[in-house]
């Protein structure tokens, strides 16, 4: 059985008892799970920038990235309540189902961005709220509305979006941007290809049948496989610039390496899998989908090293 219609939804995903069918509704038009993580990368960009900032101003300004994060996602839910009717995994969506009007979500999702934006300038600076912008107009209209349906490199230049929280964290304590969150966004924008295409490799129907020109639909499964190990090569590179410069310490150090080698194994196992002459997979994917969780542990223990390295440092 195809794993993605057994996989449960955002929409399955009860915050069990806390909350009532419509609150979770909307609660889910703000792709909360994703949220989580973007804002931990953010919550360490800020963490670790030179200089103080008052706890109770951190936390506004985390909550800032969550809710721009949120809402860029409502906003390309709306955009998207087409193509995510066609695909299984996101057909349960709350606008698809007509349990939230498209435009609500869309003014939920607008009202929410300039808050989070506005809020974030009030609270920390010009810098901080100026990049955040940035990065819900690069996630709403360059990768939503123009890349996603347009071009197979759409994650590699719309994986941008989701780089920036870095870079805000550490303007929101900084009002400007150093060498090491700019590592972390390229961290996170190399990160985004593998973490991508592993999933895409075993929704490709899905993206196939909603005409979405995702890699594998439009290069095939085989060409999208190398890619996926370039791009981790890439991303492990990336992730030892700071040991290069010696920005980091111990923590981080051995833990990129040992991270990296990980992510390499199951690239490399998504490059050998049993295949077909077209390279579509003869075991339901499973090392894609190993990679596609892999990577998400990935992202957050690499993070965590990068906190509790300058914690210990
Ligand atoms: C353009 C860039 C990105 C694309 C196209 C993308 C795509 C996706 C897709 C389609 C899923 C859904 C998987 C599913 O429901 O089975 C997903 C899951 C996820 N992504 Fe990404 N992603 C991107 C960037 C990011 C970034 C920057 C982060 C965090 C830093 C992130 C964190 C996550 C997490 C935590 C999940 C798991 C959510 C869940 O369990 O439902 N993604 N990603
Ligand atoms: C601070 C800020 C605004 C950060 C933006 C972070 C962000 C939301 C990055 C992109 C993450 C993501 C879920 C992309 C998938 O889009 P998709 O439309 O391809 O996935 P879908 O098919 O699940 O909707």
């Amino acid at each position: 059985m195809n794993s993605i219609a057994s996989r449960p939804t955002e929409a399955d995903l009860a915050l069990p008892g806390t909350l009532g069918a419509e609150a979770r509704d909307w609660l889910n038009l703000l792709k909360p799970r994703v949220v989580s993580l973007v804002v931990f990368t953010g919550a360490a960009g800020l963490f670790i920038a030179p200089g103080r900032i008052h706890p109770f101003v951190a936390f506004i300004a985390i909550l800032c990235i969550a809710v721009a994060a949120g809402a860029a996602g409502a906003i390309n839910m709306w955009y998207d309540r087409d193509i995510d009717a066609l695909m299984r995994r996101t057909a349960k969506r709350p606008i698809v189902n007509g349990r939230i009007a498209p435009a609500d979500a869309l003014g939920f999702g607008i009202v929410l961005s300039f808050a989070s934006v506005i809020l974030m300038w009030l609270a920390t600076n010009a810098v901080a709220a100026a990049v955040l912008a940035l990065s819900i107009a690069f996630y709403v209209f360059i990768y939503t509305m123009w890349l996603k349906r347009s071009t197979p490199q759409n994650i590699v230049i719309g994986g941008a979006a989701g780089a920036f929280p870095p870079i805000i964290g550490w303007a929101a304590v900084t009002g400007d941007i150093g060498v090491m969150p700019l590592v972390l966004f390229a961290i996170v924008f190399l990160w985004t290809p593998p973490h991508f295409w592993a999933l895409s490799l075993y929704a490709c129907k899905d993206y196939a049948r909603a005409g979405v020109p995702m890699l594998p639909v439009t290069h095939g499964a085989a060409h999208t496989r190398r890619q996926i190990v370039l791009y981790t090569v890439l991303l492990s590179a990336a992730t030892l610039l700071p040991v290069a410069l010696r920005l980091t310490g111990p923590v981080y150090d051995v833990s990129a390496v040992l991270l990296d080698i990980g992510f390499l194994v199951f690239s490399w196992r998504v490059l050998r899998d049993r295949q077909d002459a077209e390279g579509v997979s003869l075991t339901n994917d499973k090392p894609a989908r190993q990679t596609f969780r892999y990577s998400l542990a990935y992202l957050a223990l690499l993070f965590l090293a990068v906190m509790i390295d300058h914690l210990v440092g």
